[in-house]
């Protein structure tokens, strides 16, 4: 299997190339040739199997050999021996068809655990295997920066450097990447927001005497890795509640675009799903899309689910390309427009393609409130803003049809201030991270500037051509 680019103007590369590469060097991002197909037998297959044995089967048809079964496995068990929960990723019954998907039992108690954990071993492994060091970037909305700083933290192989838009993470999530006591993690505060810290992440990977210099890689889900990990928990979920015998819709609240990604590729690789839901908050430039057929950017609009405060939705490539029958010259063309002006309209057929796979749905802060309070009131069970989210919009798009599961992103003690004055409770940190408002900080300022941002990195960095 080998992997190539959305803009069909870089080489295709297997995929320890892939992984290693984060983003393509035509600005593209890399997904399979083909998907890997599990039939129904394959499915019924993993009824009954532990979170880690899924995973192998899953990830093993991607890896397609580059890593050897005993490696790979050995790396699955670590990475989900970090997990506090047994299941991994527990699903709880909120009403009489309605499933949340907790994935946030990792240990900086968000979604992104679940593939970050992997991803850091993997390319430890690979790094180790060709003796060589990287240098990783990655742009945050709040939960990315601290998963990854937790999983790369004391890496020999890599140093890592997170770019966050100061003041506009929670407290809880600032203290996850601006704590960390190791060498290799620089955690860089950036005067703008989200999309700025992403477009100089983005900056720096089309830049190629930098990005060859400090030996640059990715952690965003523009990686094919983050994605790839991501599509195990839809396989765990869709088969404890009786697939393929039966269809499964799931909701997701989303930013970047990668969670909900990898279940459209969960469902390509035979997954029987029937709705697949967009989640948005007042940012909602997904849904607008999907009605209007215009891809259009705003201002970010600062809300209570601040890692959804997106307005450039990285993954949405991946979908476009599908969309258009993995026509490179179209994905061009929109990005092109995208750059100019902040938009572009997509086509009818495409259109069409992207409308028969999902549907979406917005969820204002007064909704997501209401939902905290109404959830917790009807079921005891307490949500975060994202999962919120999610949850306002999956009542919306539910059919009796399927169990519907909302995949719960992130733990509500990550957003304590929104979540008490939503419901009156406040939610604790666990035991764990109790210290952390009292640890100490270690950041840099920068301004949102390619030539600054640059600078900084290869100063720091230990990886150098
Ligand atoms: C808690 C939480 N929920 C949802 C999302 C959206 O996920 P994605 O960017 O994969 O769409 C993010 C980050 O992006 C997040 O941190
Ligand atoms: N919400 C994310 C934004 C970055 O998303 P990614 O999945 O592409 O890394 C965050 O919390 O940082």
């Amino acid at each position: 299997m080998d992997y190539i680019s959305t803009r069909g103007d870089a080489p295709a590369l297997g995929f320890r190339d892939a992984l290693l590469a984060g983003l393509a060097r035509d600005g593209g991002l890399y997904l399979p040739r083909e998907w890997p197909v599990f039939t129904k037998k394959d499915i019924r297959g993993l009824r009954g199997k532990s979170y880690q044995e899924v995973a192998f089967a899953v990830m093993t048809r991607f890896v397609d050999g580059e890593i050897p079964d005993a490696a790979l496995k050995a790396m699955i068990d670590e990475a989900y021996a970090t997990f506090r929960h047994p299941a991994v990723v527990p699903l709880v019954q909120v009403g009489p068809n309605d499933f949340v998907l907790e994935l946030f039992h990792g240990t900086t108690l968000a979604f992104k655990d679940v593939a970050m954990q992997m991803l850091a071993r993997l390319m430890d492994y690979v790094l180790a295997e060709r003796g060589e060091r990287a240098t990783i970037v990655g742009a945050t909305s709040g939960d990315t920066g601290g998963a990854a700083i937790d999983a790369f933290a004391g890496r020999e192989r890599t140093d890592i450097f997170i770019l966050f838009p100061h003041g506009k993470v929670s407290p809880v999530q600032q203290r996850q990447m601006t704590t960390s006591t190791h060498k290799n993690v620089h955690a860089l505060a950036v005067k703008g927001n989200f999309d700025d810290c992403q477009d100089l992440v983005k900056a720096m990977f089309n830049d190629v005497a930098f990005r060859e210099s400090v030996k640059l890689s990715g952690v965003n889900s523009i990686n094919w890795g983050r994605i790839m990990a991501q599509v195990v928990y839809y396989f765990t979920a869709a088969v404890s509640l009786g697939s393929p015998d039966r269809k499964i819709s799931f909701t997701v609240p989303t930013g970047n675009f990668g969670d909900i990604f990898a279940g459209y590729v969960a469902k390509r690789m035979g997954l029987p799903i029937d709705r697949l839901v967009i989640a948005t908050n007042d940012n909602d430039i997904l849904a607008r899309t999907l009605k209007t057929g215009r891809y259009e950017m705003k201002p970010v609009i600062a809300t209570t689910s601040p890692s959804m405060d997106i307005q450039i939705s990285s993954n949405f490539e991946r979908l476009l390309f599908e969309a258009y029958g993995r026509e490179p010259a179209a994905v061009r063309s929109a990005m092109s427009g995208l750059r100019q002006s902040g938009a572009f309209e997509i086509q009818p057929e495409a259109l069409k393609a992207i409308r028969r796979e999902f549907r979406a749905g917005r969820a204002t802060q007064k909704q997501v409130a209401q939902t905290i309070r109404a959830t917790l009131a009807e079921t005891g069970y307490l949500l975060d803003p994202h999962t919120a989210t999610g949850v306002f919009v999956a009542a919306k798009n539910a059919r009796t049809a399927s169990p519907m599961v909302t995949l719960a992103t992130a733990h509500p003690a990550k957003f304590p201030a929104s979540v008490e004055s939503a419901c009156g409770i406040h939610p604790s940190l666990p035991s764990w991270l109790a210290d952390l408002m009292n640890r100490e900080e270690r950041y840099d300022l920068l301004e949102p500037e390619l030539k600054a941002v640059e600078t900084f990195i290869h100063q720091h960095a230990r990886a150098k051509a």
